[in-house]
């Protein structure tokens, strides 16, 4: 063949590349970048490849088999110990957009905090003792007024004879039988009980319908010390604190207020959603101050909440949550950012089954000219045409302004289309799905479809107390291994956007995004300085 011949054909051959690439949301920025950008940019994908061979691509004595993107909670201390995780973790990540708060803050710190309350008191359904699994038996915690609380005769849960009253919390640790490790092995027993391991996600509990299963427990283990006001406080200020540290500069929170009330100080729980919101709104306004402060404002614009109520409440009984939720907003304007349906789609309600108060809930805020844009989870599922994936339907046919992960949004042609055409972005949060059984590893996960598509996307990490993906260098990170066509380009593109479909109006979005755009071009500039240091 003349030479001629090839060059064409090779012409022709990058053209057809770079039309099929042209929907990804880096493919323009691709066409135009600073010097220091494709240094970075270079510099990352050579990391990357050289760690696919030397980390991930070593046999362990550790881990059975190794590759990019594999299975989380297996891999974890190992992606901890890379350097491109070590980089992603200094990346301004923009805003974390779906996140469920009562999974969200350090294991360790909630326990740290549980202990410091004389007010809090634990239970178990029956004794825990060698015999009996402890992951079988959950600790129950709940505060109460010292007057009130139906104490138990004796002073630990691993006492054969306990008769399943209440213990103070610390009775309770420093009284843990000795054969289950202490004082110890009450804290073990505790983390095992608000947290997914490896052995159960890819052993015992390998469905989604089994391993949600376990994921419904965490939250009952933890709901009522986070409904309690004094941790409450401490809570949302170290996840704000936590986030900040991973270079997330926005948080848009889902709070569950399945509960119609709160614990206050004194172990009852008189405490109204808006004493919550009240709480929820100083911590941030501190946060801001301290960071201002310390010369660091562009760190951290802010944080609102997405009001939620879970889809085991009745059509009637909604009714009583969409009020609240618009009493809220009109006196927290700032702080209600959206209204959602949580709770697992394959075993909860529909949401169409919620329409009728759902429609009214619209014209209520008509009337009332107010506006919460809905942010439903939808498609979280394997399905193809079950209700759950049907979900998403409705969730589009009722405005939803993103998509709680859109797992099975992929099968649905017309609907990315409507996406892409409306910019209603999908909360992708990788790890979660994975470990939730949807996938069995990110590169079977459809983000690269998505992103080759161009639907609008941002990355979250949902639940990452329970999963160990606290911040959003995890979800980064496996989405950056996983696939040879995304780049440190294409996450900065992924987080700028993360901003833009944040919320956020007007000036202060302006703000926010500009405050990204000088973090970015200073991380990028460590980048490439640091690999010259080697
Ligand atoms: O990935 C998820 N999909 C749907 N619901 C969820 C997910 N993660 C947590 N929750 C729900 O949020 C509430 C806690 O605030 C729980 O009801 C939990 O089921």
């Amino acid at each position: 063949m003349p030479l001629t011949d090839i060059s064409t054909y090779l012409a022709d051959r990058d053209s057809l590349m770079r039309q099929d690439r042209a929907l990804r949301v880096d493919a323009i920025k691709l066409d135009n970048l600073s010097a220091t950008e494709a240094a970075a940019d270079e510099i990352v994908r050579a990391m990357k490849a050289e760690e696919a061979v030397s980390v991930w691509g070593a046999e362990r004595a550790d881990i059975e088999r190794t590759f990019p993107g594999m299975e989380f909670l297996t891999s974890r201390s190992v992606i901890t110990k890379t350097r491109v995780f070590e980089l992603l973790h200094k990346m301004p990540k923009g805003a974390l957009l779906h996140a469920h708060l009562d999974a969200t803050v350090d294991v360790n710190f909630l326990l740290g905090r549980i202990l410091e309350q004389d007010a809090i008191y634990v239970r178990t359904c029956a004794p825990l003792t060698a015999l009996n699994p402890t992951a079988n038996v959950l600790p129950e915690f709940s505060p109460f007024p010292k007057s009130e609380v139906k104490l138990s005769a004796g002073k630990s849960v691993t006492d054969p004879s306990y008769d399943g009253g209440w213990i103070p919390v610390k009775v309770a640790r420093d009284n843990f039988s000795l054969e289950l490790g202490g004082p110890e092995g009450f804290d073990g027993w505790y983390v095992a009980s608000t947290t997914i391991n490896p052995a159960e996600a890819y052993g015992t509990h390998k469905t989604v319908t089994k391993i949600w299963e376990k994921f419904r427990e965490t939250f009952g283990v933890t709901r009522d010390v986070i409904r309690f006001s004094p941790i409450f406080e401490a809570y949302v200020r170290e996840f704000l604190l936590s986030s900040i540290e991973d270079g997330i500069s926005y948080v848009e929170a889902r709070v569950n207020f399945l509960f119609k009330t709160f614990f206050g100080p004194d172990g009852r729980s008189t405490l109204a959603h808006r004493d919550m919101l009240r709480i929820y709104g100083d911590v941030v306004r501190g946060v801001k101050d301290e960071m201002k402060k310390q010369g660091r404002e562009d760190e951290f614009v802010g944080s609102r909440i997405i009001y939620c109520t879970v889809k085991i409440v009745t059509p009637e009984e909604l009714e009583w949550y969409t009020e609240d939720c618009l009493a809220l907003k009109r006196e927290f304007p700032d702080l209600i950012a959206g209204f959602d349906l949580v709770g697992p789609e394959d075993t909860t309600k529909p949401i169409v089954d919620y329409l009728v108060p759902l429609l009214r809930f619209k014209d209520r805020q008509r009337e009332l000219g107010v506006e919460i844009p809905f942010i439903f989870h939808a498609g979280e599922t394997l399905g193809d045409g079950t209700a759950a994936d049907d979900n998403l339907y409705d969730a589009i046919l009722l405005g939803t302004k993103r998509i709680g992960h859109g797992f099975s949004m992929i099968k649905h042609p017309k609907l990315m289309e409507i996406c892409k055409e409306r910019k209603i972005a999908i909360e992708v949060c990788p790890i979660s799905n994975e470990i939730l059984r949807y996938t069995t590893s990110i590169p079977m996960h459809p983000i690269a479809s998505m992103l080759n598509h161009g639907m609008p996307v941002c990355l979250c990490s949902d639940d990452p107390s329970a999963f160990g993906n606290l911040g959003l260098s995890f979800d980064f990170y496996q989405v950056l291994v996983s696939s040879e066509q995304t780049g440190l380009i294409t996450l900065g593109e992924i987080a700028l956007d993360s901003l833009k479909y944040s919320t956020l109006e007007g000036e202060e979005k302006e703000r926010a995004i500009a405050a990204w755009k000088k973090r970015w071009v200073k991380f990028l500039e460590d980048v490439v300085r640091d690999a010259s240091d080697l």
